[in-house]
């Protein structure tokens, strides 16, 4: 399958934009049926219109003399809102950086609070400026920081403290349908480890990317934190921290209330799709595992990272002017054993078993904290068993268990160096210059770890010390480097939010009972096939963010027809699997696309 990338165009990806914004800029909205009126509206930020309530909609809500008299327009507001952005970022001209990313941050979580068709407005068509404030790096930095920050609450909190109680706290949720949800337990968040219950920024942040990326209705997306108490001493130190104060819960105990919970998830809504996200290595593969085959679930770590460096791997084949059959023959150090590191290894694997029709010997090198695993070591967990090199193998090229990453890079020479290993600037100069003995004409440096001061290196190191003809991706943002000879080193952002908006949204369309590795597979697939050669010719592997609807629609649609093949589609809404089988590959994109929620303001009708 992998053999058969499908290469596109320029002109393809062209119509296809063009036909994906105007799909999705809906002419006449439907209206939206309230069981509120008066101040209870301009206070839920679901329906919130502010200043923009038409004076025939202020008589039927009991609005009237609730706001200025004057109707300003959703244009006029999202200008207004502009307006008060831009000259933030002008007032904090100079000043350190952490502090204008969190009063950005601040803004646009104000408006969250406030109205959120206006904020989602905002959002979608300044992806790129907003995405690192709402999404990698800020939102690492706003967990740091939740308790300070917290004003008012978002999604559900579940504690170890509601356990038997969990199918009725459910109820509590105001929205009878909920389509995605995002499940952390704060344990590993980005690279910055336990924050306990402060990780909710990271489920929030994601939930946002589903509905700019994906479309996804937002009265229909619920942010989760399952809060078993946290390891980290600084915050049960805290005195305005806001979780629980006591140790994790472990083994039986921590287990049966995630089972509780997504048995409860599961009864209220049984349709919706469960991102589980930033579990620590220890649960991430046993819940994956456990509930995978029967929950529609996935884990956004290891299966959408997987596929997003999947489909970056092999761009850098196709960047080397070689056939995608040749990456078989890749060198790949992996940096961070981990569930992204293992979750990348795991696809790559499967990849190469599908190219050679063997049982997999890949020129994969795995090194976590204690350097190369070979099949030395002792006490390996499970999963990164199947990648711990042959000792034979490793000792001809002059290595031993336990080498270190810069003994690795020297004596392999790979063509990829991939890091997901939460250490910021492990990627030093040392082992960047190493890489200029890389034994491809374009070495590839991804230094995916989250948030930027977690990337393992630069883009500008990587450009300076392992040589301008390096191709680069990093999980957070960096600037393209000019290079000396006035070139543009290109930044990728090789991150998951390629992916696990498209895997989610196909999943929900094709009302997929389970998430299986076709489906994923298919997923990545679609996102290799995205870029069209004179892109990869330029070391770009990975759309602009600006095109992240777009990508998402594609991506959404694979999916879903790939759940429709492997028969664990039902029907959902209007559209059953059986119409699904007969859309073409165009048509089945044409139909996502307009399924994908747009913000405008719906005509509120009142109902008790
Ligand atoms: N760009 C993206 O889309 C994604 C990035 N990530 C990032 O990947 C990082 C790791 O995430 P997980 O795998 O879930 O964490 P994890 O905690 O499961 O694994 C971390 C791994 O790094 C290894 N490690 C720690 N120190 C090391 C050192 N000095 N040298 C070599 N290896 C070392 C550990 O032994 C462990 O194997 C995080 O920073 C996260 O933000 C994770 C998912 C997606
Ligand atoms: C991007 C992401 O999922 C992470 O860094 O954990
Ligand atoms: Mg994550």
């Amino acid at each position: 399958m992998w053999r058969r990338i499908v290469v596109r165009s320029a002109a393809v990806t062209e119509n296809i934009r063009r036909f994906s914004i105007a799909a999705s800029t809906p002419s006449m909205p439907s209206p939206c049926i309230v069981h509120k009126r008066g101040a209870d509206i301009l206070h839920d930020p679901w329906f919130n219109k502010d200043t923009g309530f038409p004076l025939t909609e202020r008589d039927r809500l009991g609005l009237r003399g609730l706001l200025p008299p004057r109707v300003i327009s959703f244009e006029q507001q999202y200008e207004r809102f502009m307006k008060s952005y831009r000259s933030l970022e002008k007032n904090t001209e100079g000043q350190p950086d952490n502090i204008v990313s969190l009063a950005k941050w601040r803004i646009l979580n104000r408006l969250h609070d406030r109205n959120e068709t206006l904020y989602y407005k905002v959002l979608i068509d300044n992806i790129q400026d907003f995405a690192p404030i709402i999404y990698t790096p800020t939102v690492g930095l706003v967990c740091q920081n939740y308790s300070g920050l917290f004003r008012r609450p978002r999604g559900m909190y579940f504690s170890a403290k509601d356990k038997g109680e969990m199918m009725s706290i459910i109820y509590n949720w105001p929205a009878s349908e909920v389509d995605m949800i995002v499940l952390t337990d704060g344990s590993r968040i980005l690279g910055l480890g336990d924050l306990g219950v402060q990780g909710i920024g990271i489920p929030i942040g994601k939930l946002d990317m589903y509905v700019a990326a994906a479309g996804i209705n937002p009265q229909r997306v619920l942010p989760i934190m399952l809060d078993v108490g946290t390891n980290n001493e600084k915050l049960l130190e805290d005195p305005l921290y806001l979780g629980l104060r006591e140790q994790r819960l472990e083994g039986e105990e921590y287990i049966s209330i995630v089972d509780e919970l997504m048995e409860a998830l599961h009864k209220r809504w049984p349709k919706a799709v469960i991102q589980f996200e930033d579990f620590q290595f220890k649960w991430a593969f046993e819940t994956l595992q456990r509930y995978r085959k029967k929950y529609c679930m996935f884990n956004d770590d290891i299966q959408g990272t997987a596929g997003v460096a999947l489909a970056g791997l092999l761009g850098v084949v196709r960047a080397q002017g070689r056939p995608i059959s040749d990456f078989v023959n890749q060198k790949i150090v992996v940096v961070g054993a981990g569930s992204a590191g293992l979750g990348v290894l795991k696809m790559a694997y499967q990849v190469v078993s599908g190219m050679t029709g063997t049982t997999a010997n890949p020129q994969f090198y795995l090194i976590d904290k204690n350097g190369l695993i070979t099949k030395e070591r002792s006490g390996v967990d499970p999963s990164v068993a199947p990648f711990a090199k042959v000792t034979d193998e490793v000792k001809s090229l002059g290595l031993r268990e336990g080498s270190d990453l810069l003994e690795v890079v020297k004596k392999v020479k790979p063509h990829v160096l991939l890091g997901l290993s939460g250490v910021g600037g492990i990627f030093n100069e040392q082992v960047l210059k190493a890489m200029r003995d890389s034994n491809s004409p374009k070495p590839a440096i991804f230094a995916m770890s989250n948030p930027t001061d977690n990337a393992e290196c630069t883009a500008a190191d990587a450009f300076k010390h392992a040589g301008e003809n390096v191709v680069f991706g990093s999980g957070s943002p960096f600037e393209n480097v000019e290079l000396e000879n006035g070139k543009i080193g290109y930044v990728n952002q090789a991150n998951n939010m390629y992916l696990f908006p498209g895997i989610g949204l196909g999943a929900l369309l094709s009302g997929a009972q389970i998430v299986t590795d076709s489906m994923l597979q298919a997923a990545s697939e679609c996102l290799a096939s995205y870029m069209t050669e004179e892109d990869i010719q330029k070391g770009k592997f990975y759309p602009s963010i600006g095109s992240i609807r777009d990508i998402t629609a594609e991506v959404g649609a694979a999916v879903l027809r790939a759940a429709v093949v492997e028969e664990v589609a039902e029907r959902r809404g209007e559209v059953g699997p059986n119409e699904l089988a007969h859309m073409s590959k165009e048509e089945t994109v044409e139909y996502v696309t307009t399924k994908m929620w747009y913000p405008v303001y719906s005509p509120l009708v009142h109902e008790k």
